[in-house]
Parts: structure tokens; sequence; C-alpha cells
């Protein structure tokens, strides 16, 4: 399966009053977990789609959005019209629990529905648009939704989603916004 993975990574971290990305967490920064769970789930080639100042903080080849902060849509198609695979496996970079068997399972589930354009990931019924895997064929409609400022949720009620159903309060799904979401989840 020709896959790579894309880490998102050009927010703002406006609610938690400094980049979030880069916070602390089991001894290095929060956004190298998802980059761990993609690796440990088998995919080799991994992209960070992010803006020029944010850019010289990592070390995987990067993206750069050139109008910065133009939100998840954006950067997705900013990634998917540069990157020559079948799938893109994207995750958020503030998921302090993401693991290899979610990123794993979403895989297989695209392995096994070769005509789904996006493997849509829900849990408690919402859907993780940051943590699914687009096709290619999503490209053409990603062009014409960025250009009417659209949302994540117009592009995959647009293509062929399927939907895949996690439990209840999985842990992988859970992000961190606020400085005060740690405390949350750890007490
Ligand atoms: N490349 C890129 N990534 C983004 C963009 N907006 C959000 N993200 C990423 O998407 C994930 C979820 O981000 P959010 O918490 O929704 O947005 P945020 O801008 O980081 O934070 P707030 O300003 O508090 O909304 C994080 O990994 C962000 O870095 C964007 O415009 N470009």
């Amino acid at each position: 399966m020709n896959i790579v993975g894309l880490l998102l990574a050009g927010g703002k971290s406006s609610r938690y009053g400094k980049q979030k990305l880069f916070e602390a967490y089991e001894g290095r920064a929060l956004f190298q977990r998802s980059i761990k769970a993609m690796q440990n789930a088998g995919i080799s080639s991994i992209y960070i789609v992010t803006n020029r100042e944010l850019a010289p903080a990592f070390e995987h080849p990067v993206i750069i959005e050139e109008e910065p902060h133009g939100g998840p849509l954006h950067a997705l198609h900013t990634a998917m019209e540069m990157l020559p695979s079948d799938w893109v496996q994207v995750l958020a970079g503030d998921l302090p629990y993401v693991d290899a068997p979610t990123v794993e399972t979403i895989l297989q589930t695209a392995k096994a529905h070769p005509s789904a354009d996006i493997i849509l990931p829900t849990t408690n019924g919402r859907h993780q648009p940051l943590h699914a895997a687009y096709h290619t064929r999503c490209l053409p409609i990603l062009r014409e939704l960025v250009e009417n400022e659209s949302s994540m949720k117009a592009l995959y009620e647009a293509v062929k989603t399927r939907t895949l159903s996690f439990s209840n309060d999985h842990p992988a799904f859970i992000n961190i916004n606020r400085p005060e979401d740690w405390r949350e989840h750890h007490e």
C-alpha cells in the first residue's frame, strides 16, 4: 500500500497560550508521539505540514504553507498537491495518547476497502478528521473546497467516506487544547 504519514503542525495554539506541539511529554516534544505512532504502524515516509516560522523545529521533511493558519483543510490540500502517494494518513500533533494500533486499524480498513476515499474514525459519535486517512482521489474536490474556504466536514461529506468506529472515550483521540486539559486527563 502506497501511503505517507502527514503531521499537521501549523496551528496557532491560541487556547494553549504557547505552541503546544513542543510541550514536553514523556521526555520528548508532544508532536513526536504522533510521529512515533505512524512509524510504529509501519509508515516509513512521514512529512510535516507547517508554516515558515515553525519549520526549523522539525527534522522530517516539511511542506510549508505560504499562507499560514488557514486551518486543517488548507494544510491537507497544500500537502496532497505535493505528496506522491495514493494514501495520506493524517495525524494532529497534540494527541498525548495516540498509538500505533489505532493507526494500523485505519490502514487495514483502507486496504480492505479499496474504493473508499476517506477512512474516518469516530468516537462517541464524533468524527475525527485529524486522525483519518485520505486517498488521492479526494484531491479534485479538495481543490474546490479550499477555494470556498470550506471545512474538513464538507470534504468528508462530499466523497466516499467510510467511518470506523472506536470505543467511546478511546484515549488515542484525546487532544490537548488548553493547559488544564493535561490535569483533566492525568487525574
Ligand atoms: N499545518 C497546519 N496545521 C494546523 C493548522 N491549524 C491547526 N493545525 C494543527 O491541527 C492540530 C489541531 O489544532 P487545533 O487545536 O484545532 O488548532 P490550533 O490552531 O493548534 O489551536 P487553537 O489556536 O487553540 O485553535 C494541531 O496539530 C495543529 O498544529 C493550520 O492552519 N496548518
